[in-house]
């Protein structure tokens, strides 16, 4: 019997090569686009159509789902929350977890009865016969690799996903995408985060949600320097866009939510040896109840560093870098790996919270 397989289509040339392959692979393919925004969106408007037309060309169906709530209240509501509250959320890899992979599952296994789903992620997923898990893994690609956004699925999505690009590059990708004559194979490739391409900057989409609020932007010792219009236009380890003429560059070190103040200072202040972790999943491991020593990626475009990472309680890890990092942002992913492999990963806090061990 042909094995089915739910497509997750954003019409962007990566998911349409990713259908074509197990088109040509011989799977039953259901293209299924996720409606993600309200209002104007990549993936609300020319997205959708450009989907429907691969499936056509592939002579499959196409589905639309409608996960525009969930797309609010975990994104949006998220985002305006975090960025309210002086750190910076990272959207793509709680989207994937939350609006993208669980829901485009549940609703082939309920709806379609098919249980599995692949989309155009550039990462890699192998069973490990030893530990009977699951294991995420980089793409062949460094330069492509999304396993950044994905440290936080679950054994069960792994065990559901494929994901056709993981072994090639996106040089090979393009040519697919000629090869096999794809209506989306001159599409550029997105350059930033959907809602960013949706409202031109992340400045200006957060300003329709939050009001300005005034307050100072003072040094580390407490100097009023300049005045700001509100913290949620402020990132840590931010240099550009803080309108203050000093002697030597400053960037942001600290967004303080009560006082509302943008706290700055020299490159060397931006800089700290150790964050805590925190909403931790353990990808291809069982949670560690001992030290590791592992790799660690602070951001996306981040290069990997060296890491002891110490459980601490039961909700947070310690990460104490070999060498201090410049612009440890909370509310960004922290992701271990070994090698290739991701380990696991949390969301970087904003401090330490209060009544843990010394
Ligand atoms: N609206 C959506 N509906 C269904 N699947 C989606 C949607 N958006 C993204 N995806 C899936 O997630 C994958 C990664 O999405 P991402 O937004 O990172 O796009 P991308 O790397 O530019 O890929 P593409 O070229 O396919 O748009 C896509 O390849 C696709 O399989």
């Amino acid at each position: 019997m042909t094995q089915k397989v739910v497509v997750g289509l954003s019409g962007g040339v990566d998911s349409s090569v990713a259908a074509a392959l197990l088109h040509r692979q011989g799977y039953g393919v259901v293209g299924v686009t996720l409606w993600l925004m309200k209002g104007k969106g990549q993936c609300c408007s020319e997205g959708l159509v450009d989907a429907a037309s691969i499936c056509e060309q592939l002579g499959v169906p196409h589905e639309i789902v409608d996960t525009r709530d969930l797309f609010q209240n975990h994104i949006i509501d998220y985002l305006v929350q975090g960025y309210g509250e002086g750190v910076t959320p990272l959207p793509c890899s709680q989207c994937n977890k939350a609006v993208k992979f669980g829901p485009m599952l549940q609703y082939a296994q309920q709806s379609l009865g098919i249980d599995k789903i692949a989309t155009g992620h550039y990462a890699r997923i192998r069973f490990n016969e030893d530990s009977q898990r699951y294991e995420l893994l980089r793409a062949v690609d460094r330069q492509k690799d999304q396993s950044y956004f994905l440290y936080d699925l679950s054994q069960e999505i792994l065990a559901a996903t494929l994901f056709p690009l993981g072994e090639q590059t996106k040089t090979v990708t393009r040519q697919l995408a000629a090869e096999f004559d794809l209506s989306t194979a001159e599409k550029k490739d997105s350059q930033d985060l959907c809602l960013i391409e949706a409202h031109g900057s992340m400045r200006d989409f957060l300003d329709k949600y939050i009001a300005p609020k005034a307050g100072e932007i003072v040094d580390l010792s407490g100097v009023v320097l300049g005045h700001h219009e509100g913290i949620h236009h402020y990132t840590i380890g931010q240099r550009k866009g803080l309108g203050i003429a000093a002697a030597e560059p400053l960037y942001v070190v600290k967004l303080d939510p009560v006082m509302n103040r943008v706290i700055v200072g020299d490159r060397q202040s931006a800089g700290s040896g150790e964050c805590y972790v925190q909403r931790l999943n353990w990808v291809s491991i069982p949670e560690p109840t001992a030290p590791i020593r592992c790799e660690v990626q602070v951001r996306y475009r981040s290069a990997p560093v060296t890491v002891n990472a110490i459980p601490w309680d039961d909700q947070q890890i310690k990460l104490v870098f070999d060498e201090p990092q410049f612009g440890i942002t909370p509310g960004q992913a922290a992701v271990l790996y070994d090698g290739d492999r991701v380990l696991g990963g949390g969301i970087i806090c904003p401090q330490r919270s209060e009544g843990q061990r010394t």
